[in-house]
Parts: structure tokens; sequence; C-alpha cells
């Protein structure tokens, strides 16, 4: 079954379009966990726990785990959310040429789908796209500052670089299995690409902890009700100073972002 198709039964199941996302920044972890073999597998699974009733996803960044016990804490993790029936979205944001991305595209083995980037183009991304079960988002407009840097550039057609990414995205869309990274800061940009790629259902990150507009993410992230609305830190660290219940607050905060974010979709 198409990914998509996945989280539209997702989406439904839980009433929720919340990702959450699994950054377990080893130094915000509770020192209670400290001690454990894999702190990161330790936390996250206490989250998971927490949270698996509201969460469409689970956006672990890979960021979080590039290291021997990392892995093996990402992969606890991505089996423990499968266990409770949650896709798993890898925030890897991966791309390279033809021979080394095939590489990166056995990281879909695990994970559900993908984060990648189109600065290499088409072929840095084929073996992503012709993967028809594994749901592939490309960055287009991110949510951070710098993004304008290179994404706002305007090409000699007068349209900015993230509105070619968005149309060619479309044009790779032969499985139906992409969707765009479109950061919830960037409210204008989200309104103008989804009447620009109607089909194509967003990720949208930065609500919570940056602060992004939670209305616009709904309103313009999905796509015949399918799309997802991250937060990160916002959830999993939300019980920061109740180091003891942090995993009870994490679940209040998903489910808080859940009701607040379902206000707003039709
Ligand atoms: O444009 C982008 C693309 C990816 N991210 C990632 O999403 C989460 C956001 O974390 P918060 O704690 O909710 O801010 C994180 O993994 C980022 O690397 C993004 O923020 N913006």
């Amino acid at each position: 079954m198409n990914f998509f198709d996945r989280l539209h039964d997702r989406i439904r199941t839980v009433d929720s379009v919340v990702s959450v996302g699994l950054d377990p920044d080893p130094s915000r972890i509770p020192d209670h966990l400290q001690d454990h073999d894999l702190p990161r597998w330790a936390f996250n699974r206490r989250i998971i726990d927490a949270t698996h009733e509201h969460a469409a996803v689970y956006k672990p960044n890979a960021a979080f785990y590039e290291d021997p016990d990392g892995w093996r804490a990402l992969e606890e993790t991505i089996a423990y959310a499968h266990g409770k029936d949650v896709p798993v979205l890898l925030d890897a944001k991966r791309a390279d040429i033809g021979n080394t991305t095939r590489q990166y595209a056995a990281m879909l083995e695990t994970a559900d789908a993908i984060t990648v980037n189109p600065y290499m183009g088409r072929d840095s991304l084929q073996p992503f796209l012709e993967d028809e079960e594994s749901g592939v988002f490309i960055l287009c407009r991110t949510s951070n500052p710098g993004g304008a840097d290179l994404q706002d550039l305007e090409l000699e057609t007068g349209e900015p670089v993230y509105e070619r990414v968005a149309a060619l995205a479309d044009l790779w869309n032969d499985n139906d299995n992409v969707g765009l990274v479109v950061g919830a800061t960037k409210p204008e940009e989200l309104e103008q690409l989804r009447e620009q790629v109607p089909d194509l259902p967003f990720l949208v990150p930065g609500v919570g902890a940056q602060g992004g507009d939670a209305e616009a993410a709904v309103e313009y992230g999905l796509a015949d009700g399918v799309g997802l609305v991250n937060s990160s830190r916002g959830i999993i660290f939300a019980g920061e100073d109740r180091s003891d219940q942090f995993a009870q607050a994490s679940g209040q905060a998903a489910k808080r972002l859940k009701k607040r974010l379902n206000q707003y979709r039709i």
C-alpha cells in the first residue's frame, strides 16, 4: 500500500495530523535515563508510549542518531513505533550521485518515508522516487531564516527557486509518493504553494519551538485531508522541568497540539 494511503488511514484512525518529532538531544534527556544502555532509545520508548494515540507519524531526525549507539537507538525506535502501528518518517535530508544515493535509499527498508534534498536534481532522488511504497518529502521552502538565501532567489522566469522545486516535485510524482517540506514560519509561501501544487501533501515543520503559524500549516499543508504538521521539542521536552513526569507531559502536549490543529481541519 502506498505511503500516502497508509497515512490517510492513520490520520483517520487517530483523528490527527500531528507528526511527533523524535529529536532526543542527549543533553536534554532526563538524568534518571542517562544510565541506560541506550538513553535515546529509553527516552523515545517512553515518549512513544505517551504520545502514540495522538501521532499520525513519528519523525526522527537522523542528526540525533548518527553514531553507533544512535543507529541502534533509531532501529529500536522505528520497530517500536511500528509495533504501535505508527508510520515513521525519517528526516534525513539525503540525496547524492546515483551510486551513493542508492545506499541512502536503503534507509527506506526500515522507515516508511524520508525527507530528501533536491539540490542535486532528479537523478539524485531517483531511487527514492522509484520506491512506490515509501513517501518522499522534498525540501521546498524550509522554516529557517536562512532558507531565503537560496530558496527565494528569482530565476530568469521571475519565479523563486522554491516554486521551481515544487513544479519539479509535481513532475517527478509518477508514483504518487511525493510530498513537500514547507515551513509553518512561511504562511504566505504555504498558501501560494498549495495553490500551485494542490495534490501534493506537505510536511510542515516549525510550529511549537519555532513559533510558526499552526492555522496556515493545517489550512494549506493538507491535500485532500492528508499532510503532516510537525512539532519536536514542543512535544518531547514539554515536561523538561518535571523530569519524573516528562513522558506524561509529552502526551499532554501531543494531545493539545492535535486538538489545536483539528480546529482548523475541515
Ligand atoms: O524546514 C525545515 C525542515 C526540517 N525541520 C526539522 O523539523 C524539526 C523541527 O523541530 P522543532 O523542535 O519542532 O523546532 C527538526 O527536526 C528540524 O530539523 C525544520 O524545522 N524545518
